[in-house]
């Protein structure tokens, strides 16, 4: 046989009486955990944030028009401008570990290590970025370097969307499409009505306002999808109201303050509605003067909430003659969520650990 062949196509020549020996043990190895956010820019500047942006915006899953108009409209029109005008609100909201989304996010994942640990599982929980980093990629190769077979995807997103959960679960299947030995992979597809979930937004609310008093009304102000993808079928908008509905009913008599929006509205298109900005607006030309605001979407705190609510949604509310607005922050690294963030991970593990 030719060398070239045989050294090609075959492992290194074996000892003929390897066979007839035990072969080494096939262990599954600890269970992988792939907590998977949305990524965010790794420098407050506009060339990270346009390569952030680029990336992102260039998702066909994020924006569904045909790719060759887009490209035009994102590299003539956007990638031009808005990067220099995003960079500084997030110079505003950077933390000394970098972006408060990818912080918090870290935060989380070491939280439900911890737990997962605690228990007396054998598990190793990774993060990784959809845009940016640190990629979905490298999250998978670290898993897959401490031995994980088995792996767990859970996006961060307790609402399914297909701009958001859908297009994490594709890049995990496409890292495995270029993989000979895959990993075993499941994945969660949603959390929104799970009582770890809903507790911890409760425990929250309660614990403000007992320390703080209660406000005339409670926004709850998820991000909006364009208006079109709901009708189309994304079950976004049954997932946000579910959620709603469990917090009020959680939060019982105090409930009835509950009211629901959506922000951060791009583009042209009509979206979900109400818009947060300008129900806030209106709440106060109509004489409402205190509000409090949560975003029970985001797990972490990232500029969609830092920015956009708690300075732009402020500035707003007063400027109507609001007289007090509080935002209330994400769960980030409360210790309670991460609990019950692991104990809602760990439903999933069946059969595996
Ligand atoms: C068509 C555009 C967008 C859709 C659809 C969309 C859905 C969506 N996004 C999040 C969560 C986040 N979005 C964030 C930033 C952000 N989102 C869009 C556009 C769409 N989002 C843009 C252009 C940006 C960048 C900022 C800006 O230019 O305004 C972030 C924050 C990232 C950070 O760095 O802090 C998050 C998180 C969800 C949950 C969602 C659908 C439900
Ligand atoms: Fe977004
Ligand atoms: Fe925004």
């Amino acid at each position: 046989m030719p060398k070239f062949f045989a050294s090609s196509y075959l492992p290194e020549p074996v000892d003929p009486h390897a066979f007839n020996q035990e072969p080494p043990p096939r262990l599954p190895g600890p269970v992988g955990i792939l907590l998977v956010n949305l990524g965010t820019p790794d420098a407050p500047t506009a060339s990270s944030i346009r390569r952030y942006l680029g990336e992102f915006l260039s998702d066909p899953r994020v924006i569904e028009i045909p790719q060759w108009i887009w490209q035009v409209i994102l590299r003539v029109f956007i990638l031009t401008r808005r990067p220099a005008a995003l960079a500084p609100r997030y110079q505003e909201i950077w933390l000394d570990g970098g972006s408060p989304l990818l912080v918090w996010s870290r935060l989380q994942a070491q939280g439900v290590q911890k737990h997962l640990q605690d228990q007396g599982l054998d598990a190793r929980v990774a993060l990784g970025m959809r845009y940016g980093n640190p990629s979905i990629a490298a999250a998978i190769d670290e898993l897959r370097a401490s031995g994980c077979q088995r792996i767990l995807t859970v996006p961060m997103y307790p609402q399914y969307a297909a701009s958001t959960t859908a297009t994490a679960v594709d890049h995990v299947a496409a890292y495995a499409a270029r993989l000979r030995d895959q990993p075993e992979l499941r994945f969660i597809k949603r959390f929104q009505d799970d009582p770890a979930y809903i507790q911890a937004l409760a425990r929250q609310v309660r614990e403000f306002w007992d320390q703080h008093g209660k406000p005339q009304r409670l926004l709850l102000s998820f991000h909006g999808l364009p208006r079109r993808t709901v009708e189309q079928g994304d079950p976004y908008y049954r997932d946000c109201m579910d959620t709603a509905k469990l917090l009020r009913q959680e939060l019982g008599q105090d409930g009835q303050l509950i009211h629901v929006s959506f922000q951060s509205r791009f583009g042209a298109e009509r979206w979900l509605e109400p818009y947060t900005e300008p129900t806030l607006r209106q709440w106060a030309r109509d004489g409402i003067t205190q509000v409090d605001v949560m975003c029970p979407g985001f797990l972490a705190d990232c500029l969609e909430t830092l920015e956009e609510i708690q300075m732009q949604c402020r500035d707003a509310f007063l400027a109507e003659g609001g007289q007090q607005f509080r935002y209330l922050p994400c769960l980030n690294d409360d210790p309670v969520w991460a609990a019950g963030f692991a104990a809602l991970i760990r439903k999933s593990l069946g059969g595996w650990v």
